[in-house]
């Protein structure tokens, strides 16, 4: 049953009426009232840009029910806490949603299209949308002409995570048989071109119209620092950094992001002890302790959180002055969305993200199947010298000829305060990977010529073919364990084993375009952390726990970037001195 020509409210009035807004936002009007048009849409706006408006207003105005589907149950549960705030009938069905709430929900969808006291919004999930009851009741409510629209909240997980791990999501599609005419609204802050075709042939949205609006947070000052020449490199002169970066925000609110949940408890420790009030959220925690976190953060009691990728989404604290990356993220799709967490009240906020190359190097090598690349694409940014806020929009295909232009409001990144400053930081940066990098070399083959050879696991040397973060490491400086330990570890600085294992991923300053893509092979791979089962792990998507790699894991597997001869050392050539 289509949904077009069934307008009963004003759009204008129920924002103002339930959100209080006396205004729209760009392209959210737009949205509405193509939903209300019965068009497929799909709604592309930056973080903070209001989406949910998007989709939720359309069931105020057709008075009917709009069936959202979101990645997370936590985020369900705090958008329909949200709604039912602003005066909106929600509810969630989901595995756990029992008999008694299910009978009501369902009365209320098939109460039919204008009842002043009907469900307006149903969140769920793709694994939920797929069972029994739940078909059966969208068959019904369709039949009664209760069904508004479908909205697909972060639409980029559709093909981000379809493919992956949650196919679920593949299955949307079927709403469209099941369901015919009932129009589709997807809705991201962040999708390229190959992601929207994903989202729209994923979903099997007809002729949609897209409203897109720019990537760009003017709000947004951007700026890198690189981790190899911040103080001697150790752990202690990193946090150091960041200390005195967070002296001047005491008391403002901000995300600090991690790759692990032990950096991030190591990270609350130590920052506490340095007079940082900071508490760590991730999905290792019981659901109580993360919601405790959670709540303390948004009402302003605890101003710092570090978290793992696990917090965040679907998190609207408007008032988040700065978002610290410790280490690299995994995507640019990640860094955009993560510190698109600050300034959603458009005030000026800050993002500052930590990287090393052995950062990079090593996060590339776990990389498989779609992600390949994604870390050459930070790479490009974090490497370069380059307005930063004009890389990242050009990333999402927005072509500007100008950098950070403060008279129009826009924050000045690193490089259009200073480029000067970052180009020697750049600099010293190539220098000090040169160094290492000879010194490596050098190690390697005075151990290569007393033992008669490479790639002897635990006798002699232990050079990574690649070149890309797999330590090159003697027995007597730290051994494979520590390297293993690297890919997984808490600080990710790299320990500290020696005087060549401490430095020992590094090698050479690799252009952006040749950062590697997973190079362990299989063996490796089995034993590796998938980023995108990381990130579900984190999320708390059910079904979805993974054992990470161990030490052990990666240390008795040939091919799992340590042992290697000097055929492949030769062909890739570490740096400008002469060993072979
Ligand atoms: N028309 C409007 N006028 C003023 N404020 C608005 C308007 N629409 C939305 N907002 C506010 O903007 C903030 C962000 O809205 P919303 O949570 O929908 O953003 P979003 O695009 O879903 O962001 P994210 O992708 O980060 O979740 C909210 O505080 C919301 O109340």
């Amino acid at each position: 049953m289509a949904t077009a020509g069934h307008e009963i409210g004003d759009p204008s009035d129920c924002l103002r009426a339930h959100w209080g807004h006396a205004e729209f936002r760009s392209l959210q009007r737009e949205a509405v009232e193509a939903t209300l048009q019965g068009r497929d849409v799909l709604v592309i706006l930056p973080t903070g840009g209001g989406k949910s408006v998007t989709f939720q207003l359309p069931p105020l105005v057709a008075r009917g029910v709009t069936i959202v589907i979101t990645p997370l149950l936590a985020l369900a549960r705090d958008q329909v806490q949200a709604a039912l705030d602003r005066g909106i009938e929600a509810a969630m069905w989901a595995g756990d949603t029992s008999d008694t709430a299910r009978a009501s929900i369902r009365s209320s969808v098939l109460a039919g299209r204008g009842d002043e006291g009907g469900l307006r919004l149903l969140y769920t999930t793709p694994e939920s949308l797929r069972t029994p009851p739940m078909r059966e009741l969208l068959q019904a409510a369709h039949e009664e002409g209760s069904l508004v629209s479908f909205a697909i909240d972060e639409a980029h997980c559709v093909s981000q995570w379809g493919h992956d791990f949650r196919p679920a999501y593949l299955e949307l599609v079927n709403l469209r048989t099941l369901c015919p005419g009932v129009p589709v609204i997807a809705v991201t802050a962040t999708a390229t071109t190959p992601v929207q075709a994903g989202i729209k042939e994923s979903l099997g949205m007809q002729d949609p119209i897209v409203f897109q609006g720019s990537f760009n947070r003017p709000n947004i000052q951007y700026s890198v620092r690189r981790k190899e020449v911040l103080g001697d490199g150790s752990r202690e002169a990193l946090l150091a950094d960041l200390v005195a970066w967070l002296a001047p925000r005491a008391g403002q609110s901000g995300v600090i992001y991690a790759r692990t949940r032990a950096t991030c408890d190591w990270l609350a420790g130590v920052l506490g002890d340095a007079g940082v009030d900071a508490s760590s959220y991730h999905a290792g925690k019981d659901a109580p302790r993360r919601a405790a976190v959670q709540r303390d953060w948004m009402e302003g009691g605890c101003p710092v959180v570090v978290a793992t990728i696990a917090f965040g989404m679907g998190i609207d604290k408007a008032d988040v002055r700065w978002v610290v990356h410790w280490e690299v993220p995994s995507s640019l799709e990640g860094f955009y969305q993560e510190s698109g967490r600050a300034g959603r009240d458009g005030l000026p906020c800050c993002s500052l993200l930590y990287a090393s190359d052995k950062e990079m190097q090593e996060a590339a090598r776990l990389e498989r199947g779609e992600r390949r690349g994604a870390m050459a694409e930070v790479a490009a940014i974090v490497q370069g010298a380059r307005c930063r806020r004009k890389a990242l929009l050009a990333y999402f295909g927005e072509r500007r000829g100008t950098c950070c232009t403060p008279a129009q409001g826009e924050e000045s990144c690193d490089v259009c305060t200073d480029a000067q400053a970052v180009r020697r930081m750049l600099g010293a940066v190539e220098r000090k990977l040169e160094r290492t990098a000879c010194l490596a070399a050098r190690v390697a083959a005075a151990m290569a010529a007393t033992a008669g050879g490479y790639g002897n696991v635990g006798q002699t040397a232990v050079v990574d073919p690649s070149g890309y973060g797999g330590p090159v490491e003697t027995t007597g400086f730290g051994g494979v364990e520590q390297s293993a330990a690297q890919t997984t570890d808490a600080g990710g600085f790299g320990g500290g084993a020696g005087p060549v294992a401490a430095e020992g991923g590094v090698i050479g300053g690799v252009p952006p375009a040749s950062l590697p893509v997973s190079e362990g092979g299989p063996a490796h791979d089995a034993g590796a952390e998938n980023p995108g089962l990381t990130a579900a792990r984190e999320a708390g998507v059910p079904g979805q726990e993974t054992t990470p790699a161990t030490g052990a894991d990666l240390q008795t597997q040939p091919g799992a970037g340590t042992a290697g001869g000097p055929d492949a050392q030769k062909s890739k050539g570490f740096c400008g001195c002469s060993v072979m």
